[in-house]
């Protein structure tokens, strides 16, 4: 599991930590390991151009002083300080180490020659995007060949939500002190992160005494470890019937892709209930499929439901449901433990149903905010798709999923990702873990289906038992 802890709870680890340690070790041993990836990125050191993007912070004495340790190797080092002070003691090893110093942007024509630049303009001190004069070096750094390397966070992200407010870094590689943030692991401060390596500093007993990280990412260990696996004994209703209520005449393809990824994904038995039509379209493509009511584990109902009234009561039984698209706005009736999965727009309805006002933008903006917001008004498990799909737990945990790609943006996607959580929960993981494997694998299956160019929804549920077997293999 990769854990990400935000501000407040890094600022109370590092208090605790430092109280016990001489002045300034927490910034050296960040401009240590900082130094050391500098010099592995760069190959050979001696004669190499490096130039410090720095800020008024302690962000930008670790750049300093990682600037430090690489002129003590040889390389050529300028910092241009952009901030209202700079860090003093970083100022003084840099220029120790033969280093030098330039104020605001006159230099900024560095920059065009320079082998890697060091973003240490702020760091989880921040708030807001780049100021002016930040935004136009990072620009010129940007357009150069140079590699940028941020320190603790792409400046302008903020470290415990992901989000950009205004010009941002866009990293090839971020070195991140301590623990991950969340905003490394949440768009669109992810994708601004490039490459993401934690620089050891000691800080994790003092983390795991805080108790639970602010975000979790699972890894493939835990995938492994969660996924239901028929034992010995296992029969078909043991590994968990699964009933899909999806499609219309308007929209028979959804049922084709969820009972499909349920079938794919581990049900032992899929149950098909919907129009005539959908029902021949679902038994002609996977015959495996039991069409009509019957005893399930768990449902999962809504892709291509345009219509709630037709499937209102199946929400209302009792067994664990996943409620996609229009049916999550149905979640307060559920009879059991739902896993809502929304898009942006559909918990913007998913939160006026709860009494809630947002707007999409406002989503989009704010991803981790409102699937918890959501989380907590509805009290179910969340599920909000999109560039960094997030789950989110009633009681504060959160999940985002780190295996995704944009290339999952096609129709139909969400129906397979539906079918796959419905078979889960019938296998018996609880809503929370069922979300989060399920976006997983979903995930993994989305970029083996596109291989780096486009994809299907029908392609991704081809490559869901590839995901499946890379996992427990
Ligand atoms: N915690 C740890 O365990 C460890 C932390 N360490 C390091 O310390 C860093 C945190 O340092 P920090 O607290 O000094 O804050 P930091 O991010 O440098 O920025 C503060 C100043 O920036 C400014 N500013 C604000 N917004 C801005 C903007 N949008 N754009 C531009 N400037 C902006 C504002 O100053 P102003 O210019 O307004 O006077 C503000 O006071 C952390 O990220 C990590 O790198 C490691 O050394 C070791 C262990
Ligand atoms: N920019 C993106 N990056 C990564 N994944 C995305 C992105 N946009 C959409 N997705 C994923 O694609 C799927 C789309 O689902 P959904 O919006 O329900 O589409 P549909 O209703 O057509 O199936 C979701 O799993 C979502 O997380
Ligand atoms: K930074």
């Amino acid at each position: 599991m990769r854990l990400a802890y935000d501000v407040e709870a890094v600022r109370a680890a590092e208090a605790a930590l430092a109280a016990g340690l001489p002045a300034g070790t927490l910034m050296d041993r960040a401009a240590a390991g900082i130094a050391a990836a500098c010099a592995r990125l760069l190959g050979s050191t001696y004669g190499t151009r490096v130039v410090l993007l720095v800020g008024s912070g302690d962000n930008g004495g670790d750049a300093l002083h990682a600037g430090a340790r690489l002129g003590r190797r040889g390389a050529r080092v300028d910092a241009l300080c952009l901030g209202s002070r700079t860090h003093q003691e970083g100022a003084a090893a840099l220029l120790a180490a033969g280093g030098r110093l330039h104020g605001g942007t006159e230099r900024a024509d560095l920059l065009d020659d320079a082998d890697l630049v060091v973003d240490g303009i702020v760091g989880i001190g921040g708030s807001g995007g780049l100021r002016p004069d930040a935004a136009r070096v990072v620009a010129r750094a940007e357009a150069s060949a140079a590699l940028l390397v941020a320190v603790d966070v792409p400046s302008g992200v903020d470290a415990s939500t992901g989000e950009a407010t205004g010009e941002v870094v866009h990293a090839d590689v971020t070195l991140t002190p301590g623990t991950l943030k969340p905003g490394l692991l949440v768009d669109p401060g992810s994708s601004c992160a490039g490459l993401v390596e934690v620089v050891d500093i000691g800080l994790g007993p003092h983390l795991a005494a805080l108790g639970a990280p602010d975000v979790e990412a699972l890894e493939a260990d835990d995938v492994a470890a969660l996924l239901p696996a028929p034992g010995p004994e296992s029969d078909k209703y043991q590994r968990g019937v699964v009933g899909v209520v999806a499609g219309s005449d308007e929209y028979p393809g959804a049922a084709v892709l969820c009972a499909g990824a349920a079938v794919r994904s581990g049900a032992g038995m899929v149950r098909y209930v919907g129009p005539d039509h959908a029902t021949y379209r679902v038994l002609a493509r996977w015959p495996e499929a039991v069409a009509g009511e019957g005893r399930v584990q768990a449902r999962v109902i809504g892709p291509g439901i345009p219509e709630l009234d037709a499937v209102l009561d199946q929400v209302a039984r009792p067994e664990p449901v996943v409620l996609d698209a229009t049916a999550a706005t149905a979640y307060a009736r559920a009879g059991g433990p739902a896993l809502l999965t929304p898009h942006a727009g559909e918990l913007v309805r998913v939160l006026a149903a709860a009494g809630v006002e947002a707007t999409r933008e406002q989503v989009e903006a704010r991803r981790l905010h409102w699937a918890r917001e959501a989380a907590r008004a509805t009290g179910c498990v969340v599920l909000l798709k999109g560039s960094t799909t997030v789950v989110a737990a009633p009681d504060g945990r959160v999940r985002v999923n780190p295996t995704g790609t944009p290339w999952l943006a096609t129709a139909g996607s969400g129906d397979v990702l539906a079918g796959v959580a419905g078979a889960l929960l019938a296998g018996g993981l609880p809503p929370f873990d069922a979300g989060s494997v399920a976006a997983w694998l979903h995930g993994l299956a989305g970029r083996l289906a596109a291989d780096g160019a486009s994809t299907s929804a029908s392609a991704v549920l081809d490559a869901l038992p590839a995901a499946l077997r890379a996992v427990l293999r």
